[in-house]
């Protein structure tokens, strides 16, 4: 997968990006919950800024400095999860 395969996001070889606004604060904080249990699933796990209803994704490999597909795949689980959410 590349980041053309996912339309939502923007980044460069080192991390890819995603920002969305949910309805409410407790609906971001519920699509926040549910990334969690994905990210702990895959033991690979995003950068989430919080700001009301908005939600900043960032997903890098830590352990490789780079973007990888690992963070393509935790990146189409997000998708899915705001999808759903929203
Ligand atoms: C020990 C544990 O498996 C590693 O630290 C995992 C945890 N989550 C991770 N998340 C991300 N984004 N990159 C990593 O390299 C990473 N490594």
């Amino acid at each position: 997968m590349a980041l053309a395969d996912l339309p939502e996001w923007s980044g460069d070889d080192t991390t890819i990006t995603r920002t969305v606004e949910l309805p409410s604060f407790m609906d971001a904080i519920a699509v926040v919950d549910r990334v969690a249990v994905v990210a702990e699933e895959m033991d690979h796990h995003p950068d989430i800024d919080i700001r009301w209803r908005k939600l900043t994704f960032r997903c890098s490999t830590h352990s490789a400095g780079k973007v990888t597909e690992r963070d393509f795949k935790l990146a189409r689980r997000i998708d899915d999860i705001v999808a759903n959410q929203a």
